[in-house]
């Protein structure tokens, strides 16, 4: 069985074939960071980490790129607006990103690149669009000259001149076709910049995609994601920049999340109908915020309201108590039942669908519904009169397998560096007692929680899975 993927490009279900073998170079586009992440933003994050962790499960080597947009317009205004620099907002809004994600269960990416910090690189990327043609300054701006890219709409599925329509010179800009868009932007008097040969400036928005994914993953890429809103122009312009540079494909499958919408309008800052996962992880658990997101499709729109979080909860707290019952379960079971190979089948085939529908674009909504029937089949095996602890065992660790894939945990809260030390050190001691029960109910807990235990020669040694 393979994974297929709805890819933008082609409008269709594709069987996914990563340029390597075994392994994926993937790149989400990351926020602007000038404020707390709404809801909507988050989506892309809780998707794209849960696509990742999917991979992942399945034996790929995922390396993941996200970018945060650390100078733009917006943080230019919000600066103004605050009396601040853009570097303190920057920051402040970076380490707000992390904890909120964090909490909502995402994974650090491999490497998370700041347009500050890709400058050279970002100014180099434009000099060679200069060079080949593809780009020209204007009175220390630089555009790029869509019209020399031949294949320009390719991923929204527009011709050249239908774009044309929609297409306006602003006051301010000096490009030579409407058509055009901004690699560079001269600074205005006061604004923060940085010297180029074009004179003092900061990228247009676009280019540092094009300039990180290349520098982090290599010309050619396996996916690159982001919300829907992307895909035009920003997703186009990275495409005309990268594929004009070098010549080569620069994504090969492109997926975008559909919107969070409150009453049915896209949920975004400029309209105002937005929630912060700030404020709403004090009053939710952060896991239910992932459930919820999880339970839909990532294509398709999310309504969101109070009460929608509210079922949801009540939902996810009926797989926990599942989950919960079979530990307390565990040590009133015996160790063998006449029936046990019929349940592990059963728990076996739960599986298999969990992975048929993630194979299938990454359908959360259908594993969702499969984590609710081995709820259910728990829940049954449960009102046995002769429990195996084989099988009890066998109905949690699924639990715990298949949460975990989606980014979700049975255990609580996580456990500290400190922590997982400490029980390591409980381990050595029982097993020096010659305690092995004890030492492998330490190690099946640490798995659970998903750390994995490497027993060498030097010693024990540990990471988180
Ligand atoms: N309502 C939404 N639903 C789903 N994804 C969204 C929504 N709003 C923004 N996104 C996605 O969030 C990610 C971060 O985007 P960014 O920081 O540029 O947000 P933004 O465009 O400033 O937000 P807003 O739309 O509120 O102005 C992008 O992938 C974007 O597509
Ligand atoms: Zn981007």
């Amino acid at each position: 069985m393979t994974i297929r993927i709805y890819n933008t490009l082609t409008r269709q279900k594709e069987e996914f074939i990563p340029l390597e073998e075994g392994k994926v170079k993937m790149y989400v586009c990351g926020p602007t960071v000038y404020n707390y992440i709404h809801i909507g933003n988050a989506r892309p994050a809780i998707v794209f980490d849960t696509v990742r962790r999917y991979l992942e499960f399945r034996g790929y080597d995922v390396r993941f790129i996200s970018n945060f947009t650390d100078v733009d317009d917006k943080l230019i205004r919000a600066a103004k607006e605050l009396g601040e620099e853009v570097p303190a907002i920057a920051e402040r809004f970076i380490n707000a990103y992390f904890e909120d994600v964090s909490a909502l269960g995402c994974k650090k990416a491999d490497a998370h690149p700041r347009v500050t910090e890709t400058m050279d690189l970002i100014i180099e990327f434009i000099s060679s669009l200069i060079e080949k043609g593809f780009a020209y300054e204007s009175g220390g701006d630089v555009y790029y000259r869509t019209r020399e890219f031949g294949e320009y709409g390719k991923l929204s599925h527009q011709s050249i001149d239908e774009l044309k329509i929609g297409a306006r010179i602003q006051v301010g800009e000096k490009k030579k076709d409407a058509m055009d868009f901004a690699l560079w932007k001269a600074a205005k008097e006061g604004e923060i910049s940085w010297e180029s040969p074009w004179g003092k400036g900061r990228p247009g928005w676009h280019i540092e995609c094009s300039a990180m994914a290349r520098e982090y993953l290599g010309d050619t890429i396996d996916i690159h994601a982001g919300g829907q809103d992307l895909a035009f122009p920003h997703h186009e312009n990275e495409i005309a920049q990268s594929e004009a540079l070098t010549g080569k494909t620069f994504a090969r499958y492109w997926m975008h999340n559909g919107y969070i919408n409150i009453d049915n309008e896209k949920m975004s800052k400029s309209l105002g109908n937005f929630v912060l996962v700030h404020d709403i992880i004090k009053k939710h658990d952060p896991q239910v915020l992932r459930f919820f997101m999880l339970s839909v499709h990532y294509r398709n729109p999310i309504n969101y309201n109070e009460e929608l979080l509210e079922n949801t909860k009540a939902a996810f707290e009926r797989l926990m108590t599942s989950y919960q019952n079979l530990n307390h379960r565990l040590g009133a079971s015996a160790n063998l039942a006449d029936n046990d190979t019929e349940w592990i089948e059963k728990i076996s085939e739960l599986k298999r669908q969990f992975i048929e529908a993630m194979d299938d674009d990454f359908n959360t909504a259908n594993a969702v519904s499969v984590l609710f029937e081995l709820s259910k089949l728990a829940n049954l095996y449960l009102l046995e009169k002769n429990t195996s602890e084989k099988v009890i065992k066998m109905f949690a660790s699924q639990f715990e397998e298949l949460f975990n894939v989606l980014g979700l945990t049975t255990g609580g809260e996580d456990l500290l560096d400190e922590e997982v030390e400490e029980l390591i050190e409980q381990r050595i001691r029982a097993r020096k007692d010659r305690n092995f029960a004890l030492s492998d109910e330490i190690r099946d807990k640490l798995k659970s929680m998903n750390i994995i235990l490497e027993d060498t020669a030097q010693g024990t040694r540990w990471k988180r899975g």
